[in-house]
């Protein structure tokens, strides 16, 4: 209505009166609701939209943050700062009243000098303080709203795209942008691809979008006024130490291995050195190691600029790889290309893996339980699986028992075939590495150069290493530039030649030695691997890459591909907003999931407290996960303040309010901040070390907040709380603490709690703690969205959500709406090619013989047909039941081999979405 509305009552353009101060999108000229951003110079207005106001949305698209407003306003004040030290970022500043001689009045202050000393004439209450932005909206009585009749109608995606482009050319008018139309060229990533020059036209615009964003993060990260700390290492490179304070912007998850620019500037002369980071330490100080050895300037510690260096590297590997892929047909196996494109019902070729042996664990490995054999027999046998580990069930070591049992199969066939394992990020690529090497065969862990300087807890496995440890006759003179190096830093021009010689030599030996190669999946097109083929490719935390990522290791030959992630935990992070929503965003893993592939389901989790299990496992996991650890060995002998001991989880429930960053692009809640300050106290007190809580928030703004309130207000030593880990969601996945406090941060009346209700984001946020769960966030907020009034649900009725401050909790007396059933996240259901037919996930639970085979579970569907060929005859005489959500169990008591006669389950004629078919020992649930 009101869209019609607006369209037939605005003003043409032509209407609308423009002056010098219009609004710079939509062109509003009210006096009294236009603001200047002191940055650009430009106007905008304070118009309330869903989204936010045009100036709001200006300043965070932009990174801006000062503005004055029109010198007729109503309010007679141009420049906004704060009343004490000046500063003028908006989103810092709020308003507290003041008695000032008796007269009640508003007083402007950031929230740095809320806390400061009052004098005797001013007095303020600091509980009064509100910020002066909500809503994305600037407090009316400061700036109007104006008349929406008097502007032109703007979108928040034209507005997105154009503060994007803006960054590239500042001078551009909204005008000018707007009259060129959209930009049409992406095309969205597909299910399936006609050839890999359709997937190369696909992807490399996306990739470049991404790179372009990627460069922009980059290159807009930079600290000024830097004081430096120098120090030598111990292979003689100068190291400088300076504190970055846990500025939002810098992501510490991608921190180490990056490159950086120091300089100082004196005069009219420049001194500048570029460096890798080395080491982050408690996520305030970096450790940069430089790359040239010359002295730093003299006398002086202080005044030092930082800027981030982007490297265009990943982005040109992926580029490569694509073509590639394209262009050369022996990239990867028929079978294998097919895949890539789409093509499952492409006949698999027959194993190259022969006898495979009974027992499938490895050595120094856990013995595997029913479902990691069953995955670990399905990889060896099959040239593409997928497996998929939900938190804490081992994916790890069923990955490592995969690679150490194709070593020995091929071993065995004295077939010479090296093993490339990969993963998207160098923690995991380090962990698996370590457990690959404990089962006793050959790993090399190969790191790009600008990382082989930062410290790995698998340094004997790094390539670098390896040949800096090579002690054979041949490799002496080698061995003598390294002690050169270390002496005296570097080696004269001459010495330099023969010694890359030899190295390239001995790390090419030691790579063609090994029986497995471990890097990243950008790191598998590193020059050093260049002229070698792959086979056997195994990739974990296949989720997390984007396709072209994915991609590299397996355009090395690849015949047998191993994709080991969770398609229902976060997936590949992607910045360009323009790119992810035409799918970049989506991993080659769950592409093939949705085209039909059903992956093997690790089921057992050893993490959790039982209890922790329940809920993420009914919601994500079709109430699949068992439980590898008991109760008591998840029991903490403390005494905290839990609702219920037997169930070590909590939701406090805090009215706090939320406010913008200083960047403007994230939040923060304050009083958030304070609970969780008491939580840390109290299980502390109740003997929990500080290394061992993690606390995770989803917004960067509310991390910050955090790490500086715990330091500044905390309870314990200001450096105690260095030990805390404070991340973000992304930063947590497939890591573990033994108690984990969740700051919500989202509150607020109409703006929703954005990316929170990512189910993904909930899912791996709350399968983090081993023994204990503290949930912090607005109850009443947080139950507008259906998923997190599931859980709140869940809370409530174990009398486990609670109000008030610790130890004094109360229980809420809140009501939720009633639970709805939850189905996870599908783009698109789609299978074999056609589009009126539905794919199906199906999963099984082992019965009390632990003898179930997971083969039932591969009942390709046709039509809404589902064909039993595979099915259930491995069950004998046994009974079935078929249950339809919300109708319980319409064919109960079915004989199995009635089905069997049949040969077909017409799944079609139920009419909900969600249907479990099984034995009364065996549930096997399908989504349809
Ligand atoms: N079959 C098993 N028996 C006993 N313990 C096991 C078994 N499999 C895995 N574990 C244990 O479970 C823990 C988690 O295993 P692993 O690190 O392989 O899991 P993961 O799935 O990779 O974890 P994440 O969810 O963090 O990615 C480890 O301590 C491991 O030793």
């Amino acid at each position: 209505m009101t869209e019609i509305f607006d369209k037939v009552k605005r003003p043409t353009e032509q209407q609308i009166q423009v002056a010098d101060y219009s609004c710079e999108y939509c062109l509003q000229s009210d006096v009294n609701a236009v603001a200047q951003c002191l940055q650009c110079k430009r106007w905008y207005c304070n118009c309330a939209t869903k989204s936010g106001s045009h100036i709001i949305l200006h300043l965070i698209k932009s990174k801006h943050s000062q503005i004055s407003l029109h010198e007729q306003n109503k309010v007679q004040i141009t420049t906004i700062e704060c009343y004490i030290c000046e500063q003028k970022n908006m989103f810092t500043l709020g308003q507290v009243n003041v008695r000032v001689d008796e007269e009640e009045n508003i007083l402007i202050l950031c929230r740095g000098c809320l806390p400061l000393k009052q004098s005797d004439k001013i007095t303020w209450d600091s509980n009064d303080y509100e910020p002066l932005i909500r809503d994305k909206c600037i407090k009316e009585w400061l700036l109007g709203q104006g008349e929406k009749l008097n502007s032109r109608m703007v979108t928040l995606e034209r507005i997105n795209q154009y503060e994007e482009e803006r960054k590239q050319k500042p001078q551009l008018k909204f005008e000018d942008f707007d009259r060129k139309g959209p930009n049409q060229q992406l095309k969205e990533v597909q299910l399936r691809y006609r050839d890999a020059n359709h997937y190369q036209q696909v992807f490399s615009p996306l990739v470049k979008l991404e790179e372009e964003q990627d460069k922009q993060v980059k290159e807009g990260q930079v600290l000024q006024s830097v004081k430096v700390k120098w120090d030598l290492s111990l292979k003689k490179k100068r190291l400088a130490y300076f504190l970055y304070g846990g500025r939002e912007e810098f992501d510490t998850n991608t921190l180490q291995g990056s490159e950086m620019q120091l300089s100082l500037k004196s005069g009219n002369s420049i001194w500048q050195s570029k460096g890798t980071v080395v080491k982050v330490i408690n996520n305030e100080e970096i450790c940069l190691e430089l790359h040239q050895n010359d002295p730093p300037p003299n006398n002086t510690d202080e005044g030092y600029t930082v800027e981030c260096i982007w490297v265009s590297t990943t982005f040109k590997r992926m580029q490569i790889g694509l073509k590639t892929f394209n262009l050369n047909e022996s990239s990867t196996s028929n079978y294998i290309y097919k895949m890539i494109l789409g093509r499952i019902d492409t006949l698999a070729p027959p194993t190259k893996v022969e006898n495979i042996p009974q027992k499938l664990s490895a050595p120094n490995l856990p013995d595997l339980n029913v479902y990691q054999a069953d995955a670990v027999k399905k990889a060896l046998k099959s040239p593409l699986s997928l497996i998929q580990g939900p938190p804490g069930t081992g994916k790890t070591v069923t990955s490592a028992t995969i690679v150490h049992q194709l070593v020995k199969a091929l071993e065995k066939q004295k077939q010479r075939g090296q093993i490339l394992v990969c993963a998207p990020s160098n923690i995991v690529v380090d962990q698996l590495a370590e457990k690959i090497n404990k089962t006793g065969v050959k790993v090399v862990r190969l790191c790009s150069k600008t990382r082989e300087s930062v410290s790995t807890t698998i340094e004997f496995l790094t390539l670098h290493n390896q040949v800096r440890s090579l002690d054979i006759p041949q490799y002496h003179q080698l061995q003598m530039f390294y002690e050169l190096m270390d002496q005296q830093g570097e080696l004269d021009q001459k010495d330099e030649q023969v010694f890359i010689r030899m190295r390239d030599e001995a790390e090419k030996e030691i790579i063609e030695q090994a029986d497995v190669i471990c890097t990243t999946c950008i790191g598998s097109a590193d020059k050093r691997l260049k002229d070698m083929r792959f086979p056997f490719v195994l990739i974990d935390e296949a989720t997390q890459a984007i396709e072209p990522e994915c991609l590299l290791p397996m355009i090395k030959g690849a015949q047998h591909v191993i994709l080991v992630g969770d398609h229902r935990q976060l997936g590949p992070v992607v910045q360009s907003r323009e790119a992810a929503s035409v799918g970049l965003d989506r991993s080659l893993f769950e592409r093939l999931v949705q085209l039909g592939i059903r992956p093997v389901r690790l089921q057992v989790q050893y993490r959790m407290h039982p209890e922790l299990t329940v809920f993420p496992s009914n919601t994500f996991y079709e109430g699949t996960l068992q439980n590898g650890v008991t109760i008591s060995d998840r029991t903490h002998s403390g005494n905290f303040p839990w609702p219920n001991k037997q169930k070590p989880m909590i939701f406090i429930n805090v009215q706090g309010q939320e406010q913008l960053s200083a960047s403007g692009t994230s939040y923060l809640n304050t009083q958030e901040a304070v609970a969780v300050e008491q939580a840390v106290y109290y299980l502390y007190q109740n003997t929990v070390k500080l290394n061992k809580i993690g606390i995770i928030t989803p917004y960067k703004g509310q991390r910050t907040y955090i790490i500086s309130y715990l330091q500044r207000n905390g309870q314990l030593p200001y450096n105690q709380y260095r030990d805390i880990e404070v991340a973000s969601v992304d930063g947590f996945q497939g890591r573990e603490k033994d108690f984990i406090i969740i700051s919500c941060v989202r509150s607020n009346d109409t703006q929703g709690i954005g990316f929170l209700t990512n189910p993904r984001r909930l899912n791996v946020t709350i399968t983090r703690a081993r023994f204990g769960l503290i949930i912090i966030g607005n109850a009443r907020v947080l139950c507008k969205d259906n998923l997190w009034n599931n859980m709140l649900n869940h809370f409530k009725d174990l009398d486990l959500l609670m109000e008030g401050s610790l130890p004094n909790l109360k229980p809420s007396s809140m009501k939720f709406r009633p639970p709805q059933k939850f189905i996870p996240e599908r783009r698109n259901n789609t299978m074999n090619g056609a589009n009126d037919e539905k794919s199906v996930y199906s999963y099984a639970q082992t019965d009390n013989l632990n003898q179930f085979d997971h083969d039932l579970g591969d009942f390709p569907l046709t039509k809404g047909i589902r064909n039993s060929e595979f099915g259930f005859n491995f069950i004998p005489d046994t009974q079935a039941f078929v249950k339809v959500a919300d109708q319980n169990e319409i064919r109960k008591n079915q004989d199995l081999k009635e089905i069997d006669q049949t040969n077909v389950i017409n799944v079609g004629q139920y009419p909900s979405s969600i249907m479990q078919i099984g034995t009364f020992q065996n549930d096997l649930q399908l989504d349809v």
